[in-house]
């Protein structure tokens, strides 16, 4: 056996019922195969694939808080500081309760070379806990934001680790959040990201990901020869990655027919009212039956459905293996010709692998999505100078990252020829600047 394959097995033996963990590890390693083996006696000497699979630092914790009736709840929070060779451990807050240690674990790993491909100085680490926001008060959500953070900000800082949101965690949870850090530390710093402009936040940062996402995928296209405008555009989700996304996606002259959430999926074939979208989510915190009721050319469907509609151009944008290998053959048997992922790890494998068999494009979300996270590396470097960038400033550098992005994984694929697979491509220069950094530290 390899020793790519010696690192798979010892995942899966070391970390038991974490299947989402496996499959991003699995995704990575097939992928770095052709750079371990031209080198293969000095990485296992080093056991540099071992310290890459294992985090820095693993943290679990309780998280007590007292809900509108008086009743005590407790939760579990959880905050993996995966790899800070490159910078601070840098990565979101999930908020959900599909959450789990596993989770944490594969979303972790992943930002690891997803920071790294932004070409930004940040490490890798996610956290989170299995509270659930749905249908709690203001006053809940800050009680648990307060004891969350109680906790949690005995291992973090603005240079040692740097939380944002992801699922479930916006600017109430983050300003919560914040709040209770400077309450404890006494330190107005730039300990998180996605902060209001009130008090150190970075204009763009709420539109980063959805809009990068489109920046990313235009610069694909465009490599391709293919334009993006008058394009049918398929999206899932509905929260913070879909509705800019969507935004962006509209300006550049694209038509996005879909949405979805956790109950539901709209289809609007006139295209998708972005501001009714922003009221009925962001403002109002609504079901997508509200966006159907007011909006004449909708339609509402229950469960999960939206790759089922024709188009050009998938973004998923919802969730963790949201686009399976039956999606994958609808879409393919549709025509699509670009698929791009909005959300982390949102197409399983196997589907991936049919969409490269069959010459989709494919821009995996550690490279496509990393607009985010770019923008939180670009707020920290505001909160650092006490300076505050305008717009359309942070907008271009984003812009930036995201096409060098496209290029450094195109070469990188292009260097193993592997030309236009972009997920090795992805994996393999994320992977060169992090290796580089380990070595240089020694073996820590
Ligand atoms: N917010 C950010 O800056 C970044 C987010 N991401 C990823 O993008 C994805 C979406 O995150 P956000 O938009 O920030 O979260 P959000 O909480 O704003 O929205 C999540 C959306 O996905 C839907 N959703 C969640 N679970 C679902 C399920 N099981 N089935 C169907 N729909 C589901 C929700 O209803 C909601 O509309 C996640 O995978 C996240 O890790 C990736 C990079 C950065
Ligand atoms: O902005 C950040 O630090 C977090 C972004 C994130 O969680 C992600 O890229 O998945």
């Amino acid at each position: 056996m390899s020793y790519v394959d010696d690192v798979i097995e010892l995942v899966v033996k070391q970390n038991p019922s974490e299947p989402e963990f496996h499959q991003a590890v699995k995704e990575v390693l097939e992928s770095l195969r052709v750079v371990i083996e031209e080198n293969e006696e000095e990485f296992k000497k080093n056991a540099l694939l071992e310290r890459l699979v294992n985090p820095e630092r693993q943290l679990k914790f309780r998280v007590p808080w007292v809900d509108d009736n008086g009743q005590v709840q407790v939760n579990t929070g959880y905050r993996v500081q995966f790899n800070s060779a490159i910078g601070p451990y840098k990565g979101g807050l999930r908020f959900h309760p599909s959450v789990n240690v596993g989770i944490i674990k594969f979303l972790g790993f992943e930002q690891i070379f997803k920071n790294s491909l932004t070409g930004l100085p940040i490490g890798g680490g996610k956290g989170g806990s299995d509270f659930d926001p749905k249908g709690k008060s203001d006053r809940e959500i800050m009680a648990f934001c307060q004891s969350f953070m109680t906790e949690l900000c005995k291992y973090i800082g603005a240079d040692t680790d740097v939380p944002a949101g992801d699922i479930g965690v916006g600017g109430r949870e983050i300003g919560f959040l914040y709040g209770q850090y400077k309450r404890i530390k006494g330190l107005s710093e730039g300990v998180l990201t996605g902060k209001a402009l009130s008090y150190g936040g970075s204009l763009t940062r709420t539109e980063a990901t959805g809009y990068g996402l489109l920046y990313f995928t235009d610069e694909m296209l465009k490599n391709n020869d293919i334009d993006i405008k008058d394009k049918t555009i398929v999206v899932s989700g509905a929260g913070n990655v879909a509705i800019y996304a969507i935004e962006k996606a509209q300006q550049l002259g694209g038509k996005p027919v879909t949405c979805s959430d956790s109950t539901g999926w709209i289809y609007d074939p006139e295209g998708i009212d972005v501001e009714l979208l922003k009221e009925v989510k962001e403002v109002k915190r609504a079901r997508l039956t509200e966006y159907a009721r007011e909006r004449p050319s909708a339609e509402y469907h229950e469960g999960k459905g939206v790759w089922s509609i024709k188009c050009d151009i998938a973004l998923p944008c919802a969730t963790q293996n949201e686009l399976d290998l039956e999606d994958a053959k609808i879409l393919v048997e549709n025509g699509v010709l670009a698929v791009a992922e909005g959300a982390n790890m949102p197409t399983t494998i196997e589907a991936t692998e049919y969409f490269q068999a069959n010459d989709v494009l494919f821009g995996p979300g550690k490279a496509s999505n990393a607009g985010g996270v770019a923008t939180s590396a670009l707020e920290m470097a505001q909160n650092s100078q006490r300076l505050s960038w305008t717009f359309e400033e942070v907008d271009s550098k984003l812009q930036n990252i995201m096409q060098n992005i496209f290029h450094n994984i195109d070469d990188a694929a292009k260097a193993y020829g592997l030309d236009k697979n972009y997920v090795a491509g992805a994996n393999i220069a994320g992977f060169e600047k992090v290796v580089d950094a380990m070595n240089a530290q020694g073996i820590v």
